[in-house]
C-alpha cells in the first residue's frame, strides 16, 4: 500500500514543481510567519491530543466530507487540541495544501503537515503553507534522505514528527536525530491496526524524546492505554471526524489526558 501511495505522491510533487519552481517556493516559505514551537507544545503537562483533518483513507474509504476544514480545525482548537494535523495527500486522503493554509489561518496551535514527504520540495511547501510540524515516515525513506529531510525541516524552524512502526525504524529515527517520534499502530503495508506496537516500542525511547501514539484512538480508553505506555500525545483522525460533535469528542479526550488518574509521561 505504502509503495502505491508513494508512486502517486512522486508524480504529484513533480507536477507541482513544474508549475512552481523550488526557488519561488523558497521565497514564499521565507516570507511566511515563523513556525510555532511544536516540541514545547507537545511537552506541556498531560497527554495532548493532535486532532486530524482526515476526509478519507485507504483502509476505510470516505470518512467525512469536511467541506470546510477551517471550521473543523476551529472546533478542534476550541475542544482543546494541542495541535491540528492536516492530511494534504489528495489521491487517497482527499486532502490538499489549500486545506493546510485554511487551517493555519484560523488556529493558533501548531499545525502538522501530514503527508508522504519524499523530497525537500514538500518541506518548503509545508512552510510556505504555514505548517509548524512535518511528518517524516521512516519506512518511506532511505536513511540519508531521512537525515537530510529532518535537517531541512529544522533549518526552516519547524519540528519533524518522525514516524516508526518497528524497533528497527525507531533506531533509525533516533540515529537521524529525531526529537519527536510517532509510533503508528497502523502497519502501512497491510493497514492492520495493532495498539500493542506503541506499548512495545515507546518504553525503549529516551525520556527527552516526545512520544506520539498514532492511529486507533476511538475514545478515552485508548488514550489512557497509550498514556500508560508513556504517550505525550495521541494523534486521532477517524475517531474525531466521524463524530457528530468533533469539538466535544476532542474535549472528552483532552479531559481524559489531563485527569489526575491518567498516567503521566516520564521525563
Ligand atoms: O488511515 C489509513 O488508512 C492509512 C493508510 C496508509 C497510510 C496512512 C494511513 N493513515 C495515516 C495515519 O497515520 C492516520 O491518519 C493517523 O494516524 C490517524 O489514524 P486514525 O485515528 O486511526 O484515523
Amino acid at each position: 500500500m505504502l509503495e502505491e501511495i508513494l508512486a502517486g505522491v512522486r508524480e504529484d510533487v513533480a507536477a507541482r514543481q513544474a508549475r512552481v519552481p523550488l526557488e519561488a517556493l523558497r521565497e514564499t516559505a521565507a516570507a511566511a510567519v515563523p513556525a510555532l514551537d511544536a516540541y514545547a507544545a507537545l511537552r506541556s503537562p498531560g497527554v495532548g491530543v493532535i486532532a486530524e483533518v482526515k476526509r478519507s483513507s485507504p483502509s476505510k474509504g470516505q470518512l467525512a466530507e469536511i467541506p470546510d476544514p477551517a471550521e473543523l480545525a476551529k472546533e478542534y482548537a476550541d475542544g482543546g487540541a494541542r495541535c491540528v494535523s492536516v492530511l494534504t495527500e489528495g489521491r487517497w486522503f482527499g486532502g490538499s495544501l489549500d486545506d493546510l493554509a485554511a487551517v493555519r489561518a484560523v488556529v493558533n496551535v501548531p499545525v502538522l503537515r501530514k503527508d508522504f514527504v519524499v523530497s525537500s520540495y514538500q518541506v518548503h511547501e509545508a512552510r510556505a503553507y504555514g505548517a509548524d510540524l512535518v511528518l517524516l515516515i521512516v519506512a518511506a525513506l532511505e536513511q540519508n534522505t531521512l537525515v537530510g529531510l529532518l535537517e531541512r525541516v529544522e533549518s526552516l524552524g519547524m519540528t519533524a514528527l518522525v514516524e516508526v512502526h518497528t524497533e528497527a525504524e525507531a533506531d533509525r529515527a533516533l540515529a537521524a536525530g529525531a526529537k519527536v517520534i510517532g509510533v503508528n499502530a497502523r502497519n502501512l503495508a497491510t493497514l492492520e491496526v495493532d495498539r500493542s506496537v506503541f506499548e512495545r516500542i515507546a518504553p525503549g525511547l529516551p525520556n527527552n524524546v516526545v512520544k506520539i501514539a498514532e492511529s486507533g484512538v476511538r475514545g478515552p480508553h485508548d488514550l489512557i492505554r497509550y498514556a500508560a505506555a508513556g504517550a505525550d500525545a495521541v494523534l486521532v483522525g477517524e475517531g474525531l471526524v466521524t463524530q457528530k460533535s468533533p469539538r466535544d469528542a476532542v474535549a472528552e479526550l483532552v479531559t481524559a489526558g489531563s485527569h489526575p488518574a491518567t498516567p503521566r509521561p516520564v521525563r
